[in-house]
């Protein structure tokens, strides 16, 4: 469905751009494509496409850090049909975001198969010769990439590899088909509509108002500490999250918290981090680590703290064997919480 607006501009659309801010009116052409397949692929035509090969993007190395390449429409379906493609593949591509010029972005991922697609999986060694580039996972590339193409990365992947993961109904066994952008699927038998999910997670940085609780897990790369996480119980609020996650990981009840910032992690699915300091009374400090979910845990000092965000090597080994204490890398929501505890040590006061 469009609608005119009014006399002035004549303009045919969903909405009337004309005195809105750069940020609202890009954000309803967005809200746009999203609902009107014929506009998304209008939008195709003049957008651009970040490639992927089964979830690791397409990366460029310049001299300290990732570049992001991205291609037109035209130069895809000259790079498809090099490679003996169908450009039918093209319609797997999901949107991601625009340019304030209303540049639509899209990603494609040209090593998944869809059950809707005839299209093999395209080999990798081959396109990377072809595009000059590397298909480098996400994990190892997100920390060399600046902060907004880590964003639309991460993103991007979220997204893929939702679509990959849900081509079929649970209900009816069909095969589902997803909207030109990719904001969701729809099963065709019964019209139950999917939409891209993610799981809250919690992490909390303990205080005892001098020292902060940090833990590890045996899967996270040697020496390196982070804030206590844990995914929400379903029907949990994140308060409530924030209390069961600090008891049954470490056996602390944490006495007030407040909340921080969020960050989108796409790791190892796509989870959406909700950050909150919290305190303990300083009488109540003694942890019992659950070794079941960590490695270690441990009370650290506000000068060792500072110590770790200012090491920038952290992965060379002692001399005695071992890795030196060290902190999660900027892009992790953890730093950032552990940023502003060493700025402002102080226990929150509002009430759990
Ligand atoms: N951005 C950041 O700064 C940080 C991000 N994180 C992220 O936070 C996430 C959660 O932290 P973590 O300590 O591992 O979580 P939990 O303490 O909740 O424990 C993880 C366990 O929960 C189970 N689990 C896995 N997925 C889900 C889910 N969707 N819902 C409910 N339970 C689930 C698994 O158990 P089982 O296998 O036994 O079924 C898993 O081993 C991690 O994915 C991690 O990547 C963590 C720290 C910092
Ligand atoms: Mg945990």
């Amino acid at each position: 469905m469009s609608l005119y607006c009014g006399t002035a501009c004549r303009r045919k659309s969903f909405w009337c751009y004309r005195l809105l801010s750069t940020y609202v009116t890009k954000t309803r052409y967005l809200f746009e494509l999203k609902e009107d397949d014929d506009a998304c692929k209008k939008a195709q035509q003049t957008g651009a496409f970040y490639l992927f090969h089964n979830l690791a993007p397409l990366l460029q190395k310049s001299e300290h850090q990732y570049l992001l390449p991205q291609y037109s429409l035209v130069e895809l379906e000259k790079l498809l049909g090099k490679l003996g493609q169908d450009t039918q593949r093209i319609e797997d591509s999901v949107l991601i975001g625009c340019s304030e010029q209303h540049e639509a972005w899209f990603a494609l991922d040209l090593g998944l198969t869809n059950s809707s697609s005839m299209s093999a999986s395209l080999q990798k060694p081959e396109m990377e010769a072809e595009l000059r580039g590397s298909f480098i996972e996400l994990r190892k590339a997100l920390f060399r990439l600046n902060v907004k193409d880590a964003s639309l990365l991460s993103t991007a992947q979220a997204l893929l590899r939702w679509h990959d993961a849900h081509q079929f109904c649970s209900r009816s066994g069909q095969p589902t088909k997803k909207n030109v952008a990719g904001s969701k699927r729809v099963c065709p038998s019964n019209k139950i509509i999917y939409y891209p999910q993610m799981a809250p997670v919690v992490i909390t940085l303990v205080s005892d108002g001098t020292r902060c609780l940090l833990a590890r897990q045996s899967s996270f790369p040697k020496g390196m500490y982070s804030a206590l996480a844990g995914f929400c119980d379903i029907g949990e609020t994140l308060e409530e999250a924030v209390r069961r996650e600090v008891a049954e990981e470490v056996g602390l009840e944490v006495e007030r918290l407040h909340y921080s910032a969020s960050q989108h992690w796409p790791f190892p699915n796509s989870s959406l981090m909700i950050a909150c300091h919290a305190a303990v009374s300083p009488g109540q400090t003694e942890i019992q680590v659950n070794l079941r979910e960590l490695e270690a845990a441990a009370w650290f000092s506000h000068d060792e703290v500072v110590m770790a965000l200012k090491r920038n090597d952290p992965y060379t080994k002692q001399q005695n064997g071992t890795f030196p204490f060290w902190l999660p890398p900027k892009l992790a929501i953890a730093h950032q919480l552990i940023k502003e505890w060493v700025e402002k040590p102080t226990c929150p006061s509002l009430p759990a």
